[in-house]
């Protein structure tokens, strides 16, 4: 099997003292409606079984397209090499949590999609967090599906194959939306700044669901799940609420904190800022952690960052030394270490050692700005880049002096 060679590889479990289980839920069936996966604290069960790191087929299909490698070749070397892989999540499990959980909300990077951030999603989740890690329908994502009715016709036809993602209603057709690269020619800055105004769109939706939910309102999950969604009801502290996201995610964290003030605080790891409008940049009142892989930025886009400091504010930012932009979603975990650098996925650093740096300084940051009264200060020094991996605000040396 691709995933048991030797040196044991595999998404780490998450530290926090929770164990961790996730649901998915779609509501509605449109690409207008809301879909996201849940993590969060649930009970210890010994015969929990994994969900699949990637859900089905359509999802490598989309992975392959957007990696521009043919689909039949990619299929094949992606069941291989990931096919297996589980998330260190219990699939279902009931919820169970002694106190309130603070919320965030998490945005995926371009190309990828609602499950391959389990590592920093299910740590959260462990540390007491609900985490809905959003799969976005701006075409951003390697690939995405909702549902449509049947025609009348099609009702007539009879049952179709089974799709790969089980609707609870037999009325509903699959409908697979793949990632929308730039047209020659386009601006990038027109379709991207379209688009993240999108993600925040349903950022903010996946948090109106939350709401509803913890005030007990009943959930029509589209997908066909045995999560009961009554017990998550008055389980969230909706005053402590924040904005998580990767590269493109990062940018949508941002967008989302200028639209939406219950986000009381947003972290962007490894933030793309090529799809914000600066014009947003002084909206932004909330307190913003920006944690930086070594080798993904440049300096146009640092300068883009720096023009988020305002005074008064509190944004940090720090830089994890030998870190790759990859560094922050699943793939990190899931080769070996010469192919994992070759094709940019590891960097220098430990991977477990980098996903632990930003996990343990965004709980500490998430605890100041959230007002947590849990043991997560003890990573402050993390934030001020106190490390040996890391280093306080960024590497890369702007030009021009006016920063
Ligand atoms: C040629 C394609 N070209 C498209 C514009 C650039 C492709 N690219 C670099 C890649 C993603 C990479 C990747 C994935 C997955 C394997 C695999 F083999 F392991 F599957 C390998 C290699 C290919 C590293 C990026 O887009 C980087 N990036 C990302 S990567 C987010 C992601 C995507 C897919 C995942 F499975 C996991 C994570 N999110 C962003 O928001 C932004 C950027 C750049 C600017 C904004």
């Amino acid at each position: 099997m691709g995933n048991q060679c030797s040196n044991n590889l595999g998404i780490p479990p998450a530290k926090g003292p929770y164990p961790v289980g996730c649901t998915d839920l779609m509501v509605d069936h449109t690409t207008k409606g809301t879909f996201f996966r849940l993590y969060y604290p649930c009970q210890k069960r010994e015969t929990g079984d994994r969900p699949d790191w990637i859900p089905c087929r359509e999802y490598f299909n989309g992975l392959a397209d957007f990696m521009k490698i043919n689909r039949s070749i990619s299929e094949k070397i992606f069941n291989y090499l990931f096919g297996s892989f589980k998330i260190p999540a219990d699939l279902d499990a009931p919820f169970k949590s002694h106190d309130k959980c603070p919320v965030v909300v998490f945005s995926h990077g371009l190309g990828a999609f609602r499950t391959l951030y389990s590592a920093v999603c299910a740590e959260m989740a462990s540390n007491g967090f609900i985490v809905a890690s959003v799969e976005h329908r701006d075409q951003s994502a390697s690939a995405t599906f909702s549902y449509r009715e049947m025609s009348d016709a099609e009702k007539a036809a009879g049952p179709l194959p089974k799709p790969s993602s089980l609707p609870a209603s037999d009325t509903l057709v699959e409908e697979w939306m793949y990632y929308r690269a730039l047209v020659h020619g386009e601006s990038e800055f027109e379709v991207r700044n379209k688009q993240v105004q999108q993600r925040a769109a349903e950022c903010v939706r996946a948090l109106d669901k939350l709401f509803e939910i913890n005030a007990g309102m009943q959930v029509d999950n589209v997908l066909k799940s045995q999560f009961d969604w009554t017990t998550l009801e008055n389980t969230m502290d909706l005053c402590r609420i924040a904005a998580v996201g990767h590269s493109f995610g990062g940018a949508t964290v941002i967008q989302s904190l200028c639209q939406e003030v219950r986000f009381k605080c947003g972290i962007a790891l490894d933030v793309w800022m090529t799809p914000l409008d600066e014009e947003i940049f002084p909206k932004v009142k909330q307190p913003i952690f920006f944690i930086n892989s070594e080798k993904f930025h440049w300096a146009g886009n640092i300068s883009q960052i720096k023009k988020l400091d305002s005074a008064g504010i509190q944004r940090k930012m720090i830089t994890i030394r030998g870190a790759v932009h990859q560094s922050f979603p699943d793939f990190t975990f899931l080769t070996g270490n010469w192919i994992g650098k070759m094709m940019k996925l590891k960097g220098e650093i430990d991977p477990a050692v980098a996903m632990d740096l930003s996990n343990r300084a965004s709980l500490a940051f998430l605890q100041r700005h959230l007002g947590l009264n849990k043991d997560f200060n003890q990573w402050d020094p993390l934030i001020e880049g106190k490390d040996g991996n890391l280093m306080p605000g960024t590497n890369i040396t702007l030009l021009q002096s006016s920063i």
